[in-house]
């Protein structure tokens, strides 16, 4: 082993150590270290890895390479390339992994007659419009995307079953889609079909009226690419939940790639069969949160200029701040604004973008209340409403209560002392210990930081 190959060993035990086993698998294993002069080249799969990695984890892999020469760094360099390993499978949080099996798609695995229908959006049931090129980036889906363009590079390799989670009209959908999109502009052959849970579940209803769950199976067993939307759906649906059981098992023993989305962490849907759950968990689990403000902005200007109309950035920034809650809204809201101002022939400034979402932001503006919070945050974690105002410090009472009174001071103009008051007299200093402790969480917990995403989502909503 040469010296190079040595300070790699050591950078991934180091960070290993660091990140946990996570963040590792996720981000630092797919890297392949080559010498580049006297330095050494890492090589990651794409331009948004490669972002990824020089924002978040360079400085740790300097220092760890720097450690193991005593103080001297080499010098470190990244390059998009395609000699990436092979991500390991992923253990998400409090699960346990299987080992995956790791087969390409071979271009040609599709027999001939499957073919014919195969290579359009008929068959598919893809929107073109879905693609990674239509799809703004930013914090709140950068780890999503980054997972979903692994997938469509090497389908049935990297992670499967990629499940993809996120509250309504956050963009899941577009995502799962743009994976499908680019797997067929690859490889035309591959029989790929995406398919609303919904959809799914009239299917099988189907077959069994008809008797023809041979012809049902034959068909989900034989695709290359399977995409399924709002699983959330399948819950109740005994037969439904059993005929995906077997698909799954078909398809990933196969080598091909599953693809679903929910509104909710796989754990977290009751009524899902506890086989499906577990082996969601096999693959990676990703999730996509409300958009930041900034995104929120980009996905405007973007929107906007494909409709080839200039939107000024003082009326995207003000339509943004003011429609929080998702990307669908987002959407509605700008078709509003640009028809206002087709319709009326005028440019469009800020007083005429305020007058034509009037109704929408007096809806928005109405008050949220703190007992509104408190009810929504006890209903969500399934507590008592008495123990917002209770003495209880058990974690599974003080965590929530602390979540809400955090809530309740981003969402309303209430002072510290009023939101105490409002939770059963306490002091202020305890409800600025809350807001830090819950901010400090949403830095360093995912799973919490997405609950607090969903919870704002459903209180602006
Ligand atoms: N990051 C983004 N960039 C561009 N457009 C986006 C983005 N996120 C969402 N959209 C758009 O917002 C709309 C809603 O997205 P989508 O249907 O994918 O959401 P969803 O999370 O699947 O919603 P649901 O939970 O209702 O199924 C779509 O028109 C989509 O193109």
């Amino acid at each position: 082993m040469s010296a190079l190959e040595n300070c790699w060993s050591h950078c991934l035990a180091t960070l290993e150590a660091r990140l946990g086993a996570d963040q590792f698998r996720i981000w630092i294993r797919p890297l392949v270290a080559e010498a580049h002069g006297d330095g050494l080249a890492l090589v990651v799969p794409n331009q948004i890895f490669l972002q990824f990695i020089r924002d978040r984890y360079l400085g740790l892999i300097e220092e760890a390479a720097s450690a193991f020469f005593d103080g001297e760094t080499p010098a470190i360099h990244l390059k998009v390339g395609s000699a990436v390993r092979k991500p390991a499978p992923v253990r998400t949080a409090g699960t346990a992994t299987s080992a995956q099996p790791a087969q390409p798609i071979p271009p040609n695995a599709v027999p001939k007659p499957a073919l014919a229908g195969a290579a359009n959006h008929e068959t598919t049931r893809l929107n073109p419009n879905f693609t990674f090129e239509t799809l703004v980036t930013g914090k709140a889906n950068q780890l999503a995307r980054a997972a979903a363009e692994q997938v469509a590079e090497n389908p049935g390799v990297s992670y499967n079953p990629l499940f993809v989670y996120g509250g309504v009209g956050l963009g899941k959908t577009h995502l799962i889609q743009a994976i499908g999109n680019l797997v067929h502009q690859r490889n035309p052959a591959a029989k790929i079909r995406y398919i609303h849970a919904e959809k799914y579940v009239a299917d099988v209803v189907r077959a069994y009226q008809h008797k023809a769950f041979d012809e049902f199976k034959r068909y989900y067993h034989s695709l290359d690419l399977l995409l399924i939307d709002d699983i959330q759906f399948f819950v109740g649906k005994d037969k439904t939940q059993e005929e995906f059981f077997y698909a799954f098992n078909a398809l990933v023993e196969a080598h091909k790639q599953i693809i679903i989305t929910s509104d909710r962490y796989p754990k977290e849907i009751d009524g899902l069969q506890e086989r499906l759950t577990s082996r969601f968990s096999w693959g990676l689990t990703v999730a996509i949160e409300p958009p930041e403000l900034e995104m929120r902005v980009a996905i405007l200007l973007k929107k906007a200029e494909r409709e080839n109309f200039k939107l000024d950035s003082t009326v995207a920034f003000f339509i943004a701040k003011n429609i929080r809650s998702n990307v669908r809204e987002l959407e509605g809201a700008l078709k509003r604004v640009l028809a206002y101002a087709r319709f009326t022939n005028q440019p469009l400034t800020l007083e005429a973008t305020k007058e034509a979402l009037r109704d929408i932001l007096a809806a928005g503006n109405r008050q949220i209340s703190v007992e509104n919070i408190q009810k929504t945050v006890a209903d969500f974690y399934k507590i008592k409403i008495a123990d917002m105002h209770s003495k209880k410090r058990t974690r599974d009472i003080a965590r929530p209560r602390q979540i809400a009174m955090a809530l309740t001071k981003e969402l309303t103009q209430m002072s510290l002392p009023a939101v105490g008051e409002a939770f059963g007299g306490r002091d202020h200093t305890t409800v600025l210990h809350a807001c830090r402790t819950v901010d400090d969480l949403r830095q360093n917990d995912t799973e919490l930081a997405h609950q607090y995403g969903v919870l704002l989502q459903m209180l602006r909503s």
